[in-house]
């Protein structure tokens, strides 16, 4: 005969244990978490929101912001997504609670290819990226420095020179930028001008570029990863293979420069001379593991291949998108163009080139870059982190969720800017416009907190030189008899936001010396 506990224990009663059990957790749950998230769409079971994956751009998200409001909340299979659309909750998680909105969201692909989080960008907060991102500010992102390069100069140069010896004949700036801006950064990180091995490193930072964008399951639903697991793993391992093939020789010969440098005692060598590499090798050493960065700061060679990749995709792409789009709001305005041709008329005059030391002379200028950033900000959406539960606007915003601030939408905000729409650089004339150092959260082209941008000097040194010379040196027509009006303003989502259809217009040349003295 069955005990009593046998008899409690029989298939029924156990189902209706365990199911009172699961009931009750959720309940415990659902009384710790006293308050609503935020306002959202509804989503599936398991999936939550997954099908509305193709909305996470900065159109799709401003767009859904105006049903559910300026913090809305969405579940992409286990995470819980937040998304922030207006300058007062940009504030809230930026300034008020930017110690818990400070973390980076990595996927699978993202923490392999940045050596376990091994770079500044997507490192976790916390005292490793604070000492990381100290040097890298210092020894890699002063705008003194980049204005040292001889090589920004000679790049700027053969640009130029590139487009003059065309003759007149149509110029598609937009390759023209990301070409200058390629050229500037390999330089700068490597010290070589190789043409062929920078070829080789493009290649590299593509495949990179696609990883990094790819949809992959095991974020979404862990358990369901194994359906794209070996084929995308196997993908991994070979771009991260490359990067280290590329990057290993350079950081050998770079060994061995300084071993070379050491024996001879030549001090020669200047610091205007000394490429990123050189600069990160200071800090070298095999022993030091990043998590040990607080105590002593070492560099892993993990570290200094993830930090020059960072470079890469932070002062590449942002900085050609924002000087296409400069040229194309001002083509697609022929008064603000003629304004900005005649502040460098009267300041620089058309018998000598512009030099560094006049980019603080021309404030229209200042105005158009500005008035670029704030329609067209090269990284439309910031992706931030929780590190723990908070409460943002009387909702509760989960530990670990995955935040996206919609920098886009913030800039065209319509009750901080008047006609947010139009290109109207004069807006910024004014004595109380916003800027963009991180303190006015209408407009944050750069972010602002802990996370902001640590390259935007050097962004805007790139920015203001290639622009200002292009004005400067050539006046610009559309092709083909193209009215401005005509000119198509789309624009891309992805890691920056270019435009759908690169800017193609014809040059011709405006001074009254020769391109080169
Ligand atoms: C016009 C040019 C640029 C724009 C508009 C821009 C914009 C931004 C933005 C919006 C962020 C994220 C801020 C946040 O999450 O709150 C960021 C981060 C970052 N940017 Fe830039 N950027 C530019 C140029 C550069 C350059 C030239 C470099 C380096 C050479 C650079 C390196 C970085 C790095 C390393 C981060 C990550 C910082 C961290 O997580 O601690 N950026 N940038």
């Amino acid at each position: 005969m069955a005990s009593p506990l046998q008899s409690l224990l029989t298939f029924p009663s156990l189902f209706f244990l365990l199911f009172s059990l699961f009931l009750f957790i959720i309940f415990l749950r659902k009384l710790s978490r006293k308050l609503p998230y935020p306002p959202g769409p509804k989503g599936l079971p398991i999936i939550g929101n997954m099908l509305m994956m193709n909305q996470l751009t900065h159109r799709g998200l401003a767009n859904l912001s105006k049903v559910y409001g300026g913090l809305l909340h969405m579940k992409m299979g286990v995470l819980h997504l937040v998304v922030v659309s207006t300058p007062e909750m940009a504030r809230e998680v930026l300034q008020v609670q930017d110690s818990v909105f400070a973390n980076r969201p990595a996927r699978v692909a993202i923490k392999y290819l940045t050596y376990d989080r091994a770079d500044m960008a997507f490192a976790q907060y916390g005292p490793s990226w604070r000492q990381m991102r100290k040097i890298c500010v210092m020894k890699l992102f002063s705008r003194k420095r980049a204005e040292s390069w001889a090589s920004v100069r000679e790049e700027v140069d053969s640009t130029l020179q590139s487009i003059a010896k065309r003759g007149g004949s149509a110029v598609n700036i937009g390759e023209l930028a990301l070409d200058l801006t390629k050229n500037i950064t390999y330089r700068a990180a490597f010290g070589s001008s190789s043409r062929e091995k920078q070829e080789e490193f493009v290649k590299i930072l593509q495949e990179f570029s696609r990883l990094f964008g790819a949809f992959n399951f095991a974020d979404f639903i862990p358990w369901l990863g194994w359906i794209q697991g070996k084929e995308f793993n196997k993908r991994l391992v070979k771009a991260r293979g490359s990067l280290d093939e590329f990057i290993d020789k350079i950081i050998d010969d770079h060994i061995e420069k300084r071993k070379k440098q050491n024996n001879s005692g030549d001090e020669s060598e200047s610091e205007a001379e000394l490429d990123m590499v050189d600069e990160l090798m200071e800090f070298y050493s095999e022993d030091v593991a990043a998590e040990d960065l607080n105590s002593s700061i070492k560099f892993t060679r993990d570290n200094i291949k993830a930090i020059i990749m960072d470079v890469m995709f932070g002062g590449t792409e942002t900085v050609a998108s924002a000087i296409e789009w400069a040229m194309a709001e001002l083509m697609k305005s022929p008064d603000d163009l003629k304004k900005l041709q005649q502040e460098l008329t009267d300041v620089v005059g058309l018998n000598r080139r512009l030099h560094e030391s006049d980019l603080e002379k021309l404030t229209y200028l200042k105005c158009c870059i500005k008035e670029t950033l704030r329609l067209h900000p090269p990284i439309p959406v910031l992706l931030h982190e929780t590190s723990e539960a908070s409460v943002v606007a009387g909702y509760s915003v989960p530990a670990r969720s995955d935040v996206m601030i919609n920098a886009w939408a913030i800039n065209r905000d319509k009750t901080a800017w008047e006609d947010p729409e139009t290109f109207k650089p004069e807006r910024f004339l004014k004595k109380d416009a916003p800027d963009f150092k991180g303190s006015h959260f209408e407009f944050i082209p750069f972010g602002s907190g802990r996370r902001s941008c640590p390259g935007m000097q050097l962004g805007l040194y790139g920015l203001d030189l290639a622009v200002a010379h292009l004005v400067h040196c050539f006046s610009w027509e559309l092709p083909d008899g193209m009215k401005a009006s005509d000119l198509d303003m789309s624009d891309l989502f992805g890691l920056t936001a270019p435009r759908a259809i690169q800017l193609v217009a014809v040059p011709t040349y405006r001074l009254q010396c020769p391109l080169l003295e």
